[in-house]
């Protein structure tokens, strides 16, 4: 890949260098974190690793070693492939709880042009290798990104895209069962879910799929979004099964589908239920919401006490038909970048770098759930809630004859 292009300007006078993306990465590089490590000194990189990524135990986070089989994989397949390890405090009473957690992130393979059978089929077989690479990496729990199966077309409003909607025991869960239990590997899928029992209803939905692989439940997205380009309510509705948590060989999951994550109440029940690890399957874009990314997630980790994996698609993805959203911008075929980017956060607000911007990747963090109590023990986010307050509030504001409570200074209502 060409790193930068770099054209010279003649502005106000003198000439100046300008840096242009020429892909999806950032200035050339695949991650701010390695831009930052390729352009300062080493001392000075790790002290605003620090500031930025947290410290782990009182220590950057480790990097671990992952099997050769694993990275022959990545190197034939050419996917991005890092792998950290989250420690916690040894205990008198309990053993340690490590799980060995991943996260991929993709493009799709075919234009959305093809034939949409092409397009699902080309998909299981990118990643079925990176499916292969977490297998071999031993990895415990595998989450994939939001919709996984399909081109992220709900932008588009057409519905015939809505054909790549699958009841929960569809072809997509049928290919990961054989995989999960080959594996020994919990893994969770993100689809688009046709209720075929309850009039062809569609959801959003992650379909959870045990070690064995047998199916253990769903989640179905709760809020959706109407923001820019991400016309999601046009082909489902907000889910209604409230936020389950799934007991685990290896744990206690959640998962909260994209748009969730900018909703605080959403994780803190996720919290509430006993996750030890939620995951955020997403597909967003860099013009919308990029800043929010390394931010949203870590918070929720620290304020619940739990991991946090948070996954976004790779990729720009044009439609044929050109379409609008309402908000005075020209037509347009594709929603922009999915900028990639994935990582995990942990309650101890550390966190990994993150997958590259714009290449497939597999991301794996060892995570001694233990850190989970610990930290809540340390800071006592539980115990300092006053959750009585909040549901009073609640209770008053869901009344139609709520009044906010304001009080205003009686000086800026004095007539003079
Ligand atoms: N898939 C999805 O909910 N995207 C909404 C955009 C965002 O939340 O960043």
């Amino acid at each position: 890949m060409e790193k930068i292009q770099s054209v010279a300007t003649s502005e106000n006078g003198g000439s100046q260098e300008e840096i242009k993306k020429v892909d999806g990465s950032a200035c050339g590089y695949e991650t701010l974190h390695q831009l930052l490590r390729e352009n300062l000194r080493p001392d000075i990189f790790q002290e605003v690793s620090r500031l930025l990524l947290g410290l782990n135990g009182g220590r950057a986070l480790e990097s671990i070693a992952l099997p050769d089989p694993a990275k022959t994989i990545s190197i034939k397949h050419e996917f991005d492939l890092q792998a950290f390890r989250f420690n916690a405090d040894k205990e008198l009473l309990r053993e340690p709880q490590i799980v060995r957690v991943g996260l991929i992130q993709n493009s799709i393979s075919l234009p959305t042009t093809a034939p949409f059978l092409d397009q699902k089929r080309a998909i299981y077989k990118k990643l079925e290798p990176m499916i292969d690479a977490a297998g071999a990496s031993g990895v415990n729990v595998l989450c994939l990104q939001e919709a996984w199966m399909m081109p992220f077309a709900f932008c588009t409003r057409e519905k015939r895209w809505c054909e790549f909607a699958e009841p929960i025991n569809g072809e997509s869960t049928q290919f990961l069962q054989g995989l999960a239990k080959k594996y020994n590997m919990v893994i969770v899928s993100p689809i688009l879910e046709r209720d075929v029992n309850h009039g062809e209803t569609i959801w959003n939905t992650a379909v959870v799929i045990g070690n064995s692989g047998n199916v253990i439940g769903k989640h179905r997205k709760n809020h959706i979004p109407r923001v820019g380009d991400f016309n999601e309510s046009t082909y489902y509705m907000e889910g209604d099964t409230g936020h389950p948590v799934f007991e685990t060989a290896f744990g206690k999951i959640a998962i909260n589908i994209c748009y969730g994550r900018h909703h605080p109440l959403n994780w803190m029940a996720f919290g509430l239920n006993g996750a030890e690890i939620v995951f955020n399957p997403s597909a967003t874009v860099g013009e919308l919401s990029e800043p929010m990314w390394p931010i949203e997630a870590r918070n929720a980790a620290i304020a619940n006490s739990y991991f946090v994996g948070s996954i976004n698609r790779v990729g720009t993805e044009t439609f044929p038909n050109p379409f609008t959203s309402g908000d005075g911008k020209p037509q347009h075929s594709d929603f922009g970048h999915f900028y990639g980017s994935s990582y995990f956060s942990a309650p101890d607000a550390s966190c990994t770098p993150s997958l590259s911007r714009h290449r497939d990747g597999l991301l794996i963090s060892d995570m001694d759930l233990n850190l989970c109590r610990q930290l809540k023990d340390k800071w006592g986010f539980r115990m300092t809630a006053r959750y009585e307050v909040y549901e009073l509030l609640l209770h008053q504001y869901l009344r139609p004859d709520f009044k906010p409570q304001v009080i205003s200074d009686p000086l800026l209502h004095k007539k003079c």
